[in-house]
């Protein structure tokens, strides 16, 4: 409470303060706020300087004694509330106020240290009533306020970083809950400069909460704390501080972030006196905030030193161990300098003396070297994207991935073959001549190859063509292709497109996307080295159906002759000429390729091979060349022809002749482990003389021996094969395959045994061993009726893997008067069960022509079956047979022995042409058939066949199902028996 002040009571209190800076005025004052303030019993600060300007005066009210009253700032305006100058004149003023005068103070939450006595700090103040209240404070020239350590959150670690997240927290406090979380001691800070939110405070002396005076901004009443008395000359508080002061030393020495804090933090220190040694220890520590706090709120000086002794010392080892991080990182770093200064200064030494260029340079001269001999043929807007690009590879930067892009089209566009071709080969004879050699037959293909040479040969020029071969697997297409680009002596690329879904393998793609790359026919070009090759297309039968993109379409701008002189790849982006390359596709079945491409290409069919062929090929072609490959000498084997017969017939029936050359593969290999094997049974440690010796005396006991093998042999052996001596008419039978562990067997045997394994010389296959080689005959024979019965009939059919025979069969289920049915078996396709509606039909006019009594279609409930039920089948081409079928079931007669008819039939009875004749006569021979019917119109197709395939059959054209009936049933069946 504030009382009226009399000349004498401010005298009193002044002199009962004591206090050099208080000055008190003598008049009494009338100013009804300082009356309403009621009785004064101390006073504590006068904030002007000028009495005769002073505003503002904290009062303290209660007892001036311990100064324990209630603080109160009264503001003293002129002219406001009836104050002016003349009553605030009045007032007690104290002037040059110290430190210790406050004991009422704002309360600064301090979130990660807290401030010593003597030291900088710099806080944020996010509170804007507590920033206003601090500006004011710094106005009214009363600049302190105490700054107090935040406590954690109840639960939370101290030493674990969180974050901002706490900090956020704090500016939310406020009021009572920010007392609760403050420390209790924390330093009077003189506010030394507010900057916006940042605050620069000072640490003065240390303070103690006593109670809250206001919550917002928060205001506390504090005491003034003073260290407890020490003496100065104790040894041990002596000596605790030099240690403190030597490690300090060791520190600063080491660490130059700590020289750095000294400088930055510390102000005015004073009197070096031991707490303050002890504070600055603790200040500049890195410690945590709550070994910091320890340090603040200890007041005994010996324990304080102890306590800062502590943090210090860690923090030499701390340094300590900074310091060799420190050292490590930096050999590490000196020595990669190191290296990277001596490469650099090498390269520059290279550079001078010409012996390198940098990267740039050198890649760019690199491709202008690749391009130099070949400038003239490259077309000129070729050439200019190749500058552009060389000048952008210049000036881009090496690490860039723009830089990668380019040098990677460069590197493309440079290695293409640009008007490079290979010296084309227009003589025919020898064309033939290696056509022959790698080829057995094929006429077709190889007059076609020819003429293709002929045409070149006179024009000067060859031109790009697209040659289809089509036939069954095996035939010999894909190695056909590699051997007319021998032929014409142009370089081979083959690449399938066998379920190619995807537009870019043939164009590319652009070159924007990462691991871009130009399509199969740039990188052909890139690798075969010449712009005229023969490229084989494999499988365009089964192209994918596209899922980005048509295959087929991006194919025929490939192919097409018309489109492909300016063919543009997505990555290249520039036209190539492709107008000179010699396309050969094969397919297996020519319905499957797309239309718009077959347009353009001229098929050749191969369709297979008869077993004469078979005979040629695998003798002149498939034998030698195994033969090589498993490294025997054609005098060590014999495959007798009456083995290859049989394995041609029983083993490998199928149009091509993969599968016999797979078998043949299979009898060399057997052939050679079992000449291994004797081989090395025949290498007895025996040297020179005693060798000689013993082989004569082996030779004129042979015969013996061989006999005592050959009954052996009899009983023993069941992988026993035909082998033969020096002399070849005398053949004996020898165990190839020795049982590895014979407990019989004597010394004398052993070396008797080698001996004559020794003469062996030839392996001989034979019918009567051929199956120790490829086993068991696996194909089962075509043909399931010696005499077909009444109601069978045999047809003809084509495949993708080449012609097959096949049954057509009817059999009667119920008869009954208005019964007549049909019924199908053996998955027909839709097209076939119309053909065999159409028989039924037809079958009934002819039937009721020939024997008009026979009420058997009318009354009869029929059963039409195709053998192998499991393999679908379709097409019109049966119609014949099914007729023959029926009308042979209706009359009860088998048709002629060894027939075999194929043709589609027309409602009326007419014979319509069918596709495969050569497929189709090749099984026919295969089945052992004798006669065959054929429509009329493929009577040409049929002439054209070679003679060995047409020999000894007895084919007839026919026009009209009459005609068939004629030579199905028009025999003397007594004859036929
Ligand atoms: N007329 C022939 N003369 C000599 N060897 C032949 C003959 N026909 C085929 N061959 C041989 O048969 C093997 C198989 O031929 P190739 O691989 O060319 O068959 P393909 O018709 O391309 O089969 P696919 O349709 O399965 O690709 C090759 O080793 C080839 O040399």
């Amino acid at each position: 409470m504030l009382k009226l002040l009399s000349s004498s009571s401010a005298r009193q209190i002044h002199n009962h303060l004591a206090s050099p800076c208080l000055r008190v005025t003598t008049e009494s004052s009338t100013n009804p706020l300082l009356k309403a303030l009621g009785s004064i019993t101390g006073l504590t600060r006068r904030t002007s300087r000028n009495p005769t300007y002073y505003q503002r005066a904290l009062f303290c009210s209660g007892s001036s004694n311990d100064g324990s009253g209630e603080v109160v700032e009264v503001e003293l305006k002129s002219g406001e509330s009836g104050a002016d100058s003349t009553d605030a004149s009045n007032a007690i003023v104290p002037t040059n106020p110290r430190p210790e005068d406050y004991l009422t103070v704002l309360a600064l939450p301090l979130p990660h240290r807290p401030l010593f006595p003597g030291f900088y700090m710099p806080i944020y103040v996010k509170d804007p009533k507590l920033l206003a209240a601090l500006q004011e404070s710094r106005k009214r020239q009363a600049p302190y306020a105490g700054a107090f350590l935040l406590k954690d959150e109840p639960g939370t670690d101290p030493s674990v970083v969180t974050g901002s997240e706490s900090e956020k927290n704090i500016y939310d406090l406020k009021g009572k809950d920010l007392f609760n979380r403050l420390h209790e001691v924390g330093t009077l800070a003189q506010i030394s400069s507010i900057q916006g939110d940042q605050v620069i405070l000072i640490g003065h002396r240390r303070l103690r909460i006593t109670e809250m005076v206001s919550e917002d901004p928060l205001t506390v009443k504090v005491d003034h704390l003073k260290e407890k008395p020490y003496n100065k000359d104790d040894d041990v508080i002596k000596a605790t501080s030099f240690e403190v002061i030597s490690t300090l030393r060791d520190v600063l020495k080491i660490s130059s972030l700590w020289r750095d804090h000294v400088q930055t933090y510390t102000q005015h220190i004073g009197d070096f006196n031991f707490p303050r040694l002890a504070d600055f220890g603790a200040a500049i520590s890195g410690a945590n905030k709550l070994q910091c706090q320890e340090v603040l709120e200890e007041l005994d000086v010996y324990k304080r030193l102890k306590l800062t002794l502590e943090l210090v010392k860690k923090e030499v080892e701390i340094s300590k161990i900074q310091e060799s991080i420190a050292k490590a990182i930096e050999e590490k770093i000196s020595g990669e300098q190191r290296r990277y200064l001596l490469n650099e200064q090498l390269k520059a030494i290279k550079k001078e003396l010409g012996l390198e260029t940098d990267d740039k340079t050198a890649l760019s001269a690199k491709f202008r070297e690749r391009i130099e001999p070949k400038k003239e043929k490259i077309p000129a807007n070729v050439l200019q994207v190749i500058e552009e690009e060389l000048t952008k590879l210049q000036l881009l930067e090496a690490s860039s991935s723009e830089f990668n892009v380019t040098r990677n089209y460069l590197d493309w566009l440079t290695a293409l073959p640009w008007g490079n071709y290979s010296d084309e080969n227009f003589d025919v004879l020898r064309a033939q001549k290696i056509l022959d050699e790698d080829h057995y037959g094929l006429t077709d293909v190889k007059e076609r190859i020819l003429e293709f040479i002929a045409v070149g040969k006179l024009r000067g020029v060859s031109q790009g063509k697209i040659i289809c071969l089509s036939g069954p697997p095996g035939v010999g297409k894909t190695s056909i292709g590699r051997s007319i680009a021998r032929a014409l002596n142009r370089k081979f690329f083959r690449f399938s497109v066998g379920g190619l879904s995807d537009v870019a393998e043939i164009k590319g793609h652009r070159r924007t996307y990462i691991g871009a790359m130009p399509g199969k026919m740039v990188q052909c070009l890139k690798n075969v080295g010449t712009a005229n090759p023969l490229v084989l297309i494999d499988e365009i039968d089964k192209l994918g159906r596209g899922h980005a993109g048509d295959p087929a379409s991006a194919l025929l701008e490939l192919l097409d002759p018309e489109q492909n002189a300016n063919f543009l790849d997505h990555y290249l982006d520039v036209p190539i000429d492709l107008s000179k390359v010699l396309f050969v596709c094969t397919a297996n079945v020519v319905d499957m390729i797309p239309n718009p491409l077959l347009d353009r290409m001229e098929v050749i069919a191969i369709a297979g091979y008869i077993t004469d062929e078979k005979m040629h090929i695998a003798r002149d072609y498939l034998e030698k060349s195994t033969l090589e490959a498993c490294g025997i000498k054609p005098e060590q084997v014999e495959l007798t022809d009456a083995a290859l017969l049989a394995l041609i017939e029983n083993y490998c029936r199928e149009a091509g002749v993969r599968n016999l050359q797979k078998h043949i593969e299979k009898i060399y290999r057997k052939i050679a482990l079992r000449l291994v094997r004797q081989g090395e049974l025949s290498e007895p440690d025996v040297s020179g003389e005693s060798k000689k010796a013993e082989a004569e005396s082996i030779q004129s006991s042979s015969g013996s021996n061989e006999a005592s093998r050959n009954e052996e042999n009899d009983e023993t052996s069941v992988e026993a094969e035909t082998v033969m001596t020096d002399q070849p008419s005398e053949q004996i039978q020898c165990p190839v395959d020795q049982p590895a562990n014979s407990k019989e067997a004597t010394e004398t045997e052993k070396i008797e045994e080698s001996e004559v394994t020794k003469a062996v010389e030839k392996v001989l296959v034979d019918t009567s061993n051929l199956a120790d080689f490829v086993g068991k005959p696996v194909f089962h024979a075509e043909r399931i009726y010696e005499q077909t019965p009444a109601g069978v009939v045999m047809g003809l059919a084509w495949t993708a893997m080449g012609g097959s025979t096949l049954y057509i069969e009817t059999t009667q289920v119920e008869q009954g008067e208005g019964k007549g049915a049909l019924q199908l078996t053996g998955q027909l396709g839709d097209v076939m069960k119309e053909s065999a509606q159409i028989a039924h039909t037809v079958a009934r006019a002819i039937l009721v022509e020939k024997d008009p009594d026979n009420p058997f279609f009318a009354n009869t409930k029929l059963h039409l079956h195709v053998p192998a039920g499991a393999t679908p089948k379709d097409g019109p081409s049966a119609g014949c047979t099914m007729i023959t079928s029926l009308l042979s079931l209706a009359m009860k007669k088998p048709v002629r022995k060894d027939l075999a008819m194929t043709g589609e039939v027309t409602l009326t009875g007419k014979i319509l042409p069918i596709g495969g004749v050569k497929e189709k006569t090749i099984a026919a021979r295969r089945s052992e058939v004798k006669t065959i019917i054929f429509p009329s119109a493929n009577r040409r197709d049929f002439d054209e066949l070679a003679t060995n395939v047409k020999e000894g059959l007895d084919v007839h054209f026919v026009d009209d199902y009459s005609q068939v009936f004629n030579l199905a049933f028009g025999y003397d069946q007594n004859e036929e028996k």
